[in-house]
């Protein structure tokens, strides 16, 4: 978006009549779902609604979104585009659930755009619209998508999310039209540097828009986002995304939205994740999980994959990383947690969303929201918290009209987690580790962490880590870690004897988590 340019001129003022008009006019009926309507139903109705809409050309729309539109080769609207983006620009908040990778970045951003373009802001204006994203990278690629969009529009954008010295970032955002943050920076921004006032709640604020709704009030962001609220005008529109529909979800609507549009794309369907992914389990003890792991990684070498692993702490995932490397697989190895600093993450987003084959090992930072393309598999080798970490995982694959498999391992003792997912519409089909790979791949991290002393330390850390993150899973009737043969675990990952678990105090887990 160009910085900093004169307000709209008076050749866009036959455009914005026709455009307020149109909006008012044709806006679907409150409390309707227009993916519910039937077209031929709504002419013989004699009244025309956006509800009929199959593509964006056929919403009320200024010349300069759909510019970015066909910039982005987004035509025709996904459902939740169709379910909701008629309701924003009426005005109403929106409270959306809809699968993973369904389009709800911009099923947000366009009726953004289009309500400051209506409330003809400018450059010269201040803060109109605020979009809050759970983690930096989601934040990045919201604001990549904005820039696309956004093109042709008058308006300047920032992110704010850290990372950066504070006080230049303050004189950064100050003069900016729409920002999208990561919670815990924007509040220190609001806090700290009153000077700047990035958000000044004495200025209308038209849009406010917290995607990912369930993450923003997972891991301690809950009293984050009630303080950022707190300083928002009251008289605004809030539009807010999930792909789970969960108690948080409900938490944060009842916070920030007023008499919201309830819109649950996918739930009449038999499942609750993308019809293209498909769903895999194999059980198999903690101590085979190495072997099993890198069996997949050499057997899967022309393939992208993400590998999640316990997100308690970064130390299974850097070993893992370190182990898989020394052991040269023949396809480029990536790792990704909360613990890099800022300008690593960035570098690692950058190169996985650019390799067409290669393996990333990762937290749950690269858990929800993010759009890697052409991700194949998604390899859950550390159980995930609950279904709907699981879905938000599964749901980096199978993208948009992309299809995607998805394999996640678990002990014996935890099948009771596949009877969960089943009764949360996810199927999912046994698959038995393979013999022979099985075979190839026995003891080889074993062997890399023997050979090299600089990883032995990594393996005793990270194993400490998988226990303690096994004994803080909140759900003790599938996750048991008394029962984890840590003699043989240790032996897996190469130790001559099980380190020391020290027992927990609860309670830290959120904050721990937040950071990995
Ligand atoms: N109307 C459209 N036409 C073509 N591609 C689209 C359209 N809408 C979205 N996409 C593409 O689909 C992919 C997924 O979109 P997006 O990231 O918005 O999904 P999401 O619902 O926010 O997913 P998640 O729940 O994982 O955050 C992106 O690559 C996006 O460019």
């Amino acid at each position: 978006m160009p910085r900093r340019q004169g307000r709209s001129g008076g050749g866009d003022a036959d455009e914005l009549a026709e455009l307020r008009e149109r909006v008012i006019s044709e806006a679907p009926e409150a409390g309707s779902n227009p993916l519910l309507t039937d077209a031929e139903e709504v002419e013989a109705d004699g009244k025309v609604t956006f509800s009929r809409a199959r593509r964006f050309s056929e919403l009320p729309l200024s010349r300069r979104t759909l510019a970015g539109l066909a910039r982005g080769k987004w035509e025709k609207m996904t459902d939740v585009q169709r379910a909701t983006i008629g309701h924003a620009l009426a005005g109403r908040d929106v409270l959306a659930a809809a699968r993973t990778g369904s389009g709800k970045t911009l099923a947000f951003l366009v009726p953004l755009l289009e309500l400051l373009w209506r409330e003809r802001w400018s450059a010269l204006d201040r803060l109109g619209g605020l979009v809050v994203s759970p983690t930096r990278e989601l934040a990045l690629q919201i604001f990549d998508v904005l820039r696309t969009l956004g093109q042709k529009h008058d308006l300047s954008a920032g992110l704010v999310i850290g990372g950066k010295d504070q006080q230049e970032e303050a004189a950064r955002i100050a003069p900016m039209n729409i920002l999208v943050a990561t919670p815990g920076r924007l509040l220190h921004h609001i806090d700290q540097t009153a000077a700047s006032r990035p958000l000044d709640a004495s200025e209308a604020t038209p849009g406010s828009l917290p995607p990912q709704a369930d993450r923003l009030l997972d891991l301690g962001f809950k009293q984050t986002m009630a303080a950022i609220l707190e300083e928002l005008p009251r008289k605004r529109q809030t539009l807010l995304f999930s792909a789970t529909q969960t108690r948080r979800v409900a938490d944060l609507a009842s916070l920030s939205l007023s008499e919201p549009q309830y819109i649950s794309v996918h739930a009449a369907s038999k499942t609750a994740t993308p019809t293209r992914l498909q769903h895999h389990h194999m059980l198999i003890e903690p101590e085979q999980k190495l072997d099993v792991l890198w069996g997949f990684v050499r057997s899967h070498l022309q393939a992208k994959t993400i590998c999640f692993l316990s997100s308690l702490h970064p130390a299974q995932v850097a070993f893992v990383h370190a182990a898989f490397s020394a052991l040269r697989p023949g396809v480029s190895l990536l790792c990704l947690h909360g613990r890099q600093k800022q300008m690593k993450r960035l570098a690692v987003y950058t190169e996985f969303c650019a390799k067409k084959h290669a393996v990333l090992f990762a937290t749950d930072v690269a858990a929800r929201g993010l759009d890697f393309p052409t991700v194949q598999w998604v390899v859950q080798a550390d159980a995930p918290e609950d279904v709907a970490t699981y879905i938000h995982r599964t749901g980096r694959t199978a993208r948009h009209t992309a299809s995607g498999r998805a394999l996640l391992l678990l002990s014996p003792s935890e099948k009771a987690f596949v009877d969960q997912l089943s009764a949360a519409r996810i199927a999912t089909q046994r698959l038995r580790p393979n013999k022979q790979q099985a075979d190839a791949a026995r003891a080889q991290a074993a062997t890399a962490v023997r050979e090299r002393a600089d990883i032995k330390y990594t393996a005793q850390r990270a194993l400490v880590s998988y226990v303690r993150s096994v004994k803080l899973q909140a759900d003790k009737a599938v996750f048991d870690a008394s029962s984890l043969p840590l003699q043989k675990l240790a032996e897996s990952y190469g130790l001559a004897a099980a380190p020391r678990v020290r027992s927990l105090s609860g309670g830290g887990k959120a904050k721990e988590a937040a950071k990995n």
